[in-house]
Formats: C-alpha cells, sequence, structure tokens
C-alpha cells in the first residue's frame, strides 16, 4: 500500500512525498508513521513538530564547516551553570544559535547560547555552551536536533551534562554522579525524540537502549575519577527527566524513587536516544545541585538560582574531569585507527 505524506513547509504550503494524491491539507497520523520520511531542506510540519531533515541537518553542517577547521569525534552539552567547559577551549570558533540556520535559541539562564568548536587539551570537540529542553516549547525532536548535527559533522561520541537534583539520600550537593543509565518517563507518556517517520539515514526504526551508557566509557571516568581523589564526591546512578519547568512534588519524588532513581533532572534523556539512535557512544553524568527531599516536614525547596550557582562553584573541578575523560577517549579513538 503506498502512503502519502502531506505536511506544512516553513512558509505554509503542503509539503507531498508524493507516493498518491492530495485529498485534504491535514496529515493523516498513520500514513506519517508509515511512510519513508519527506526530503526537503527546507522545515516542514507534522504532528510531531517541525520535521528536521537530514538534508536540513547537513545545510548546518555545511553552515559551520565553512566557518570552522575544526573537525571534531567529540561533542559535548554543557548543562546549567556549566558552560564554562566551553570557555577552556582554544582556538575557537563560536556560532550563536541565532546565527546557525534552522536553529531553536536557548531561553534558560545557565545556558549561553552557542555552539563553540574548539580543542580541549589538543582534542578537537563541539560543543553546546547550552541545550534546549521541552519545557522552553520545543518538542523533544528539537531539543535533541543538535545531537545529529553533532554525529553529521562526524561525531563518534557525546558526553552530556547536567544540572539534576539528588534522590539517592547518600549523595550531596557538589557531587558528580555519573549516569549508568535512565528511566525514560517521558517515553511511558509516549513522547520520544524518534516519533514520527523514521529516516535511516540517521538509524533504526526501533534501536534498542541496552548499554546507552557505553560502559567502557563509564570505567574510563571511573579511573579518571580515581586518579583525581574523587572518592567521596563521585556517584554512579540512574537518572530520570521530567517535562519540568516546575520541580517534582514530594509524592512524585517518592514515587522516582520506588522506580530506583537516583537523579532527576529536565533534559539528557532525549538527548541520549537521539545520539544512540545515530549509533554513537555516550557518556553523561549529573552535577547534584540540590537534594530532592521525600518528607514533608522538610522545608527545602529547589531553585534555579542555587542550581546555576552549584554549577559555578564546581566549574573547575568539572572542566578538570571532563578534559581527562576526552583526552583518555580520544587516545582510545587513536589506538583503534
Ligand atoms: O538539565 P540541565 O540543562 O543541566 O538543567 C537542569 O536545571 C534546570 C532546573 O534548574 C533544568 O533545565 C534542569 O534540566
Ligand atoms: N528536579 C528537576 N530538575 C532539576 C533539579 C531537580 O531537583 N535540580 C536541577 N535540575
Amino acid at each position: 500500500m503506498s502512503c502519502e505524506i502531506i505536511v506544512k513547509n516553513g512558509n505554509g504550503e503542503n509539503y507531498s512525498n508524493g507516493n498518491g494524491k492530495i485529498k485534504d491539507d491535514k496529515p493523516n497520523f498513520f500514513n506519517e508513521m508509515n511512510s519513508s520520511p519527506p526530503r526537503t531542506s527546507s522545515p516542514c510540519f507534522s504532528y510531531f513538530g517541525e520535521n528536521f531533515t537530514f538534508e536540513i541537518i547537513e545545510d548546518i553542517k555545511k553552515y559551520l564547516f565553512e566557518r570552522t577547521k575544526i573537525r571534531p569525534k567529540i561533542g559535548i552539552i554543557c548543562g546549567t551553570g556549566l558552560g564554562h567547559l566551553a570557555e577552556n577551549l582554544t582556538n575557537v570558533d563560536s556560532f550563536p544559535y541565532e546565527d546557525i540556520p534552522n536553529f531553536p535559541i536557548s531561553t534558560v539562564s545557565g545556558h549561553a547560547g552557542k555552539m563553540v568548536f574548539g580543542y580541549l587539551n589538543n582534542v578537537e570537540v563541539m560543543c553546546m555552551q547550552g541545550r534546549f529542553h521541552y519545557y522552553e516549547g520545543y518538542p523533544l525532536s528539537k531539543c535533541s536536533m543538535p545531537v545529529r548535527v553533532m554525529k553529521i559533522c562526524g561525531c563518534t561520541h557525546l558526553i552530556a551534562t547536567n544540572a539534576a537534583g539528588g534522590l539517592n539520600p547518600s549523595y550531596k550537593v557538589g557531587d558528580i554522579m555519573i549516569v549508568k543509565d535512565h528511566i525514560n518517563i517521558m517515553g511511558f507518556a509516549g513522547n520520544s525524540p524518534l516519533q514520527g517517520p523514521n529516516d535511516p539515514r540517521f538509524g533504526p526504526r526501533f534501536p534498542p537502549m541496552d548499554r546507552a551508557y557505553d560502559p567502557h566509557i563509564v570505567k574510563i571516568a571511573k579511573e579518571v575519577a580515581k586518579e583525581m581523589n574523587m572518592g567521596n564526591e563521585i556517584q554512579t546512578g540512574v537518572y530520570t527527566c521530567v517535562g519540568g519547568p516546575n520541580y517534582e512534588t514530594v509524592a512524585e519524588l517518592k514515587m522516582l524513587k520506588l522506580f530506583g532513581v537516583d537523579a532527576v533532572g529536565m533534559s539528557t534523556v532525549h538527548e541520549v536516544i537521539t545520539a544512540r539512535h545515530c549509533d554513537m557512544k555516550v557518556f553523561a553524568f549529573s552535577l547534584i545541585t540540590n537534594m530532592c527531599y521525600t518528607d514533608y516536614d522538610d522545608n527545602e525547596e529547589a531553585n534555579h538560582d542555587e542550581v546555576v550557582n552549584i554549577g559555578l562553584k564546581r566549574q573547575d573541578r568539572i572542566t578538570e574531569f571532563v578534559t581527562k575523560v576526552v583526552t583518555e577517549i580520544n587516545l582510545d579513538l587513536n589506538k583503534k585507527h
């Protein structure tokens, strides 16, 4: 059975994949789910929001590569208050998001909104100084679209960092939690960055998510932590992403704790799913910026200024940690070639 995609392009015009007749201007949910993706380099819209086609991602790469000579294998996403990392790059070429064609803009404090290419300890990297969140009004596919840009730019590895609330009572503010796994709560509710037509040039329709966080890089990171004497400040745990922007209720936190969640935030999971879909190796960690209390008698409340401030306080340590992990990943990459 041939299926037809009818979506609107950026100018509001009908767009069809040419597999049949246009019957009306409303996209058909089931047709879209079963069809090949639209091949276009102008943004088009579907039930799942803007469709960032392979061609659009290639155009973004073209824009960047015409302006930088850096050819990174490692992409880094800086979490809230962690953008300092990008300030440690040398020989930088920096692109404000508003200048990059088809890029969203960062609207959250603690996220500068720049794509920075440069060297971290002589290793070529590209670094998002600021990420996109669902609560900013962007669909998950748009939030994680830059991960595909990293992939098409040649990155084989993604390092995702975030600020998160600590649920595990043995954690303390300032700890770094290496993410060993995640629980995709937004996915339980039927929301995924991979919703909509699948383009096999990015990855398969049904990607596996076992070992989403590369066990070998986790091992490398633990060795780095040991070398840095991080003994009582490094943890390993399970992260979850809630939609935000409100922080969680006590009852929600109790539930997450029962689920086995160690740290809770509002990002990363959809980026990791997108990265694994296109076969990138992933390493992620959370900076524990506040503790999540599951007792109604506790008066502590999370607030974003505190989250940003803890990031600033821990920036030097985190920069050192990431630099060493990047250096080790690069040594590994060179061994393989
Ligand atoms: O996950 P990152 O972007 O580090 O930021 C975390 O901190 C913000 C809340 O204070 C939310 O955006 C949450 O996701
Ligand atoms: N909850 C959700 N997201 C967060 C938190 C939190 O406690 N802290 C930082 N980001």
